[in-house]
């Protein structure tokens, strides 16, 4: 009853309001200079309450660069709207790189910022591809809520598992959005279910679409009872009308169905439900803000943002309920008394009172140096300011404080808790903290960096041409990315580069061509194993060198213990030594020796992981004991263990999604047996159906060209980093032999030269 009456009263609303069509953003042809003039005049110093800094986040393709797109001509912050890989080969403001128009895909995050009625909106449009998770990642922890797209006939797919995990780590609220309901196929309902299902969201449709496919017109926002059209060349009037007749009992149940689920993430309309009172519109939109914040509650909006529906009703969902900077609870570290660290609330009130503590959470290292894209937790700085960084206790001058705007800088002379801006002039790897005063011990935890599970050879193409740039190129991505790695190994005489799948390194190879003039060659790819230990081992190792000149002597005696399955990619070293046997000068030189020894271990020449060396005695000389001499104690131990030792080889095990036509479903299940892959699902939707399987990454290589021709060039498939897991014994059979054979040969060559010598 109160939906349908509702109802009537917004014909009337709506109607006024359609003969007067709001103009959320009017750049038709005439205006749009103006206009955009206008608003590029943007007041960046709001009151708290005013500021959103949300991310878009999503699965491959989803549409998070064409929503971003949307939502800054909506907002006049561009002139004009390309398409990804649009026919006019501009490509989206967010994609800045040429590599990303170029392949239609995003590579790196980027930050803006807008104005949406009044509210400050700074954004973030983060990549969809796990190999670039890391910008995601960096993302997620500086913002304070995000968009979550969804494909309205992909659905929850692997990588939205992966986004879903990294706003839990961060605890980010967010909004739904399931796109592209103009494609064929489109089920948001399906997709609505998964959200509940897979995400584990208690989420509930706070809009449904009218119509759907090529039919779609427009949505119903079931909070007001109201249809809501898009208008105009680009969708540009929002025009707000009655609900059509023939959607009235949907809406009525639907309705009813997000009041149930707010009730579950929320006490006061809780309570209501159950008094059976009726919530009116504010106490449903203040109901929804609290759970939301809380994440007790995930409304879901819906719309196409290639066909410009829906993206204006989200950005006022973007203010409605996503939390403003004081609304969520930001902690810092603080160092306290015999090393021990506390954590302490942040003050978000946007004035000078309380120091500054900002976070560097991502570098861009370009023309103007490096610019550190900071986000501002606590106090206020300006520019020319001096800054003093936590981890290197670094002092430097913050030059230049700017605004970004995809690739583009905007000055400002001060920013404060809440904001997100970025500095130059200040030195820092990303993740460390600012202060304003060097004796605030105060930094924020650092960002979740995952681990890189494939590398390769690298090298540049004309070496004695190129090698200055191939260096400066390195030094530069390395620093940017946390999760690619360059490091030269001297047995094979090889640089390796280390990264989270082939397309993370071939990107960085293609911008060593197109940015330094670098063409390089990559050698194939090859997974990062690991090797760890079985079952705990002792040692007692003494090194001892006192035969003429300064001597050596360093003894040491402890255990070798395995850790727990889920920390096997962790070293530890604990000193559990008691009295003067091991002076506590040396302890520092042990474990240095220790955690050198485990950067190749002696089955396949892994890195080694997954275990804890306990130092529990040892012995030193008053003369001959020096750091030098401890440090080879501890190898010397390591090499003991090494011999004396069960060993074991870990592998990357990767989350494999396969979706393709139905009748290939035999097709693509016996490939996936044959890569030895554990089955873990399977979802069918039309005449598609998806596997989900858990597959070790060694297995996958090659995969991309199988999957094609078994299904005529239609099945796809998505893959992400899961664990590392011990591997199959004929694996590591295979591993360890063909380590062997490297090893016999380089000895072999070794000895021939030695002979021709
Ligand atoms: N039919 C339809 N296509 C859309 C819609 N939104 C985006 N697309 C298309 O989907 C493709 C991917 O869109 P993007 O915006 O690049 O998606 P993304 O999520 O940013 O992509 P990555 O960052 O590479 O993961 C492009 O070809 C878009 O034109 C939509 O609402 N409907």
């Amino acid at each position: 009853m109160h939906g349908i009456l509702q109802g009537r009263s917004v014909v009337r609303t709506g109607a006024r309001i359609s003969q007067n069509a709001i103009l959320n953003h009017a750049p038709s042809s005439k205006q749009s200079r103006a206009h955009y003039a206008a608003k590029k005049m943007i007041t960046i110093h709001k009151e708290v309450e005013k500021i959103r800094n949300m991310g878009i986040s999503a699965h491959i393709d989803s549409g998070k660069t064409t929503v971003s797109e949307r939502i800054l001509y909506y907002t006049g912050r561009i002139e004009d709207m390309h398409e990804v890989r649009g026919k006019d080969q501009v490509g989206a403001k967010m994609d800045s790189m040429e590599l990303e128009r170029q392949r239609g895909i995003t590579i790196k995050s980027a930050a803006t910022y807008t104005d949406w009625k009044g509210t400050n909106i700074n954004f973030i449009d983060t990549p969809g591809h796990v190999d670039f998770t890391v910008e995601v990642e960096r993302s997620l922890r500086v913002l304070d809520g995000a968009i979550l797209v969804l494909c309205s006939v992909g659905g929850v797919q692997s990588q939205t598992l992966t986004v879903n995990r990294q706003m839990k780590r961060y605890n980010v609220p967010c909004l739904g959005f399931i796109n592209k309901l103009d494609r064929a196929g489109a089920d948001p309902k399906r997709v609505l279910k998964q959200v509940r299902e897979k995400l584990k969201h208690n989420a509930a449709f706070v809009q449904l679409p009218i119509g759907l496919e090529s039919k779609l017109s427009g949505v119903v926002d079931l909070v007001k009872e109201q249809a809501v059209y898009f208008d105009g060349d680009n969708g540009e009037i929002v025009r707000y009308d009655a609900i059509p007749g023939n959607m009235m009992t949907e809406v009525k149940a639907y309705r009813q169905e997000m009041i149930e689920h707010i009730s579950d993430g929320d006490e006061i309309v809780g309570n209501m439900f159950l008094e059976e009172k009726v919530p009116s519109v504010d106490d449903l939109m203040a109901g929804i803000r609290r759970s939301c914040i809380k994440r007790s509650f995930t409304p879901v909006l819906v719309g196409s943002a290639l066909k410009n529906k829906g993206v204006q009703p989200l950005l006022d969902a973007v203010v409605d309920f996503l939390p403003n900077p004081a609304e969520r609870v930001n902690m810092a570290l603080m160092e306290g008394k015999e090393g021990k660290t506390d954590s302490i609330h942040l003050d978000p009130s946007r004035s000078a009172q309380k120091p500054f503590l900002g976070l560097a959470f991502k570098l861009d290292i370009g023309k103007v140096g490096q610019l550190s894209f900071v986000r501002v937790y606590q106090g206020r700085i300006n520019r020319g300011d001096w800054v003093w960084n936590t981890r290197t206790g670094k002092k430097c001058k913050v030059n230049r404080l700017v605004r970004m705007h995809s690739d583009e800088m905007e000055d400002v002379t001060e920013v404060f808790a809440g904001d997100i801006c970025a500095m130059t002039g200040v030195e820092c790897a990303s993740g460390d903290s600012f202060v304003s005063i060097p004796d605030y011990k105060v930094s924020m935890e650092p960002i979740h960096v995952p681990e890189p599970v494939i590398s390769m050879s690298i090298k540049a193409k004309d070496a004695t041409k190129h090698s200055d740039n191939f260096s400066k190129a390195i030094n530069r991505f390395t620093r940017e990315d946390p999760t690619f790695r360059v490091f030269f190994d001297p047995e094979i005489k090889e640089t390796i580069c280390q990264g989270m799948g082939e397309l993370h390194l071939e990107i960085y190879a293609q911008r060593m061509e197109r940015e330094y003039n670098t063409p390089v060659v990559l050698g194939k790819p090859k997974v990062s194993f690991r090797e760890t230990l079985l079952a705990p081992v002792s040692f007692d190792y003494l090194h001892k060198r006192q035969s003429g000149g300064a001597g050596q002597y360093g003894r040491v005696i402890g255990a070798l213990e395995p850790l727990s399955p889920d920390r096997n990619l962790d070293l530890a070293f604990k000193d559990e030594t008691k009295g003067t046997n091991v002076p506590k000068n040396f302890i520092p030189a042990i474990e240095k020796g220790f955690r050198a020894s485990c950067e190749k271990g002696s089955l396949i020449g892994a890195k080694v992981s997954g275990i804890i060396m306990r130092l529990q005695d040892g012995a030193s000389h008053v003369v001959d004991s020096n750091e030098y001499a401890f440090i080879n104690a501890a190898t010397g131990a390591m090499n003991d263990c090494y011999d004396l030792g069960r060993w074991q080889v870990l592998e990357p095990i990767m989350t494999v999604e396969v979706t393709a036509p139905i009748e290939f479903q035999g097709a693509i299940t016996a490939q996936m047996q044959r890569r030895h892959a554990v089955v873990t699902g399977s979802d069918s939707a039309g005449d598609w159906v998806s596997l989900f399987c858990e597959v070790p990454l060694n297995d996958m290589f090659g995969y991309s060209t199988e999957i094609r021709s078994a299904t005529q060039g239609k099945g796809e498939f998505t893959m992400e980093f899961c664990r590392y897991s011990p591997c199959l014994p004929s694996t590591q059979e295979q591993l360890v032999q063909a380590y062997q054979e490297e090893l016999e040969k380089e000895s072999g060559e070794v000895v021939k030269k030695k002979k021709r010598n």
